[in-house]
């Protein structure tokens, strides 16, 4: 469980983030969406420890995140930056197996129960269909298999907490759904608590159970779906008059269609 209270973040003499308030339940997905410059990654940076608010407080399962030690909070929560760096001359196994890192002590060795931690790599790989390239470099394989291995990276870290910053970027619409069905799978099986920023509001509305909107650094709405992409909304955010209509085979899902004037 994440809670947020009253974050600011401010660089210079800009502020970027304004009083911002959320909590994200245990086993919940809450989707940021949100115009370019809006702040979104800089929330996830603050969520996640990664930079301290100039003011405010977030705690992550009960506990003030900046009370955790780095490996305690490497245990608990997992973040897939926008640009995860390609760890270059490493196999894809090598870089999955490098989640695993939290968990080993100062010789390598795993803390936890050896076959089982084996079995988190090897089930990663399973899930994420890398079987038939986990010899091959990073640098040998696709933009999309890469996007894949970045995650399945942080999956091997076995979180309880999972950040991700736009993973979807880079992959065609067949792949997108593979990325975002892999995530769902594995946050339903673990109850996992995900917070993803994405800029695909179609994909935001069918795999988020709340969705927060930003303008200029503020919350603008937060809610269900349903209650957050509507075309007077989005029109005011993104300065465009989409059309939206509900999913022909979903009931919870509106859909966005763009009909530039
Ligand atoms: N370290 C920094 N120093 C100064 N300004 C920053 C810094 N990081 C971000 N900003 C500014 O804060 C604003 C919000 O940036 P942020 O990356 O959070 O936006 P975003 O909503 O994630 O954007 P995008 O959708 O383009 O990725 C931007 O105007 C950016 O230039």
């Amino acid at each position: 469980m994440i809670v947020a209270k009253e974050l600011c973040k401010r660089y210079g003499s800009r502020d970027i983030l304004m009083n911002i308030n959320l909590s994200v339940q245990r086993g919940e997905v809450l989707g940021v969406i949100g115009p370019n410059g809006c702040g979104k990654s800089t929330l996830m940076k603050l969520l996640s420890g990664a930079e301290k608010p100039t003011k405010g407080t977030v705690e992550i399962n009960g506990k003030f995140i900046k009370s955790y030690k780095q490996r305690e909070l490497a245990q608990t929560l997992a973040v897939l930056p926008q640009e995860a760096i390609p760890e270059i001359g490493f196999t894809v196994r090598e870089i999955i197996e490098m989640g695993r890192y939290p968990f080993q002590n100062w010789l390598g060795e795993e803390t936890k129960n050896t076959f089982q931690e084996e079995s988190i790599v090897d089930q990663t790989i399973e899930i994420l269909a890398l079987k038939h390239i986990v010899n091959q470099t990073i640098e040998n394989i696709s933009g999309g298999e890469r996007q894949r291995v970045a995650l399945g990276k942080v999956m091997a870290q076995d979180p309880t907490v999972l950040m991700l910053d736009e993973p979807t970027t880079y992959l065609d619409i067949g792949h997108q759904l593979q990325m975002m069905e892999a995530v769902k799978r594995w946050q339903q099986d673990k109850e996992l608590t995900v917070v993803v920023i994405l800029h695909d509001l179609n994909i935001a509305s069918m795999y988020c159970d709340r969705l927060v909107l930003m303008q200029d650094g503020k919350i603008q709405t937060i809610g269900e779906p349903a209650e957050v992409i509507k075309e007077e909304t989005i029109a005011s955010v993104y300065d465009t008059e989409p059309i939206v209509i509900d999913h022909p085979r979903r009931t919870v899902s509106p859909q966005i269609i763009l009909d530039p004037q």
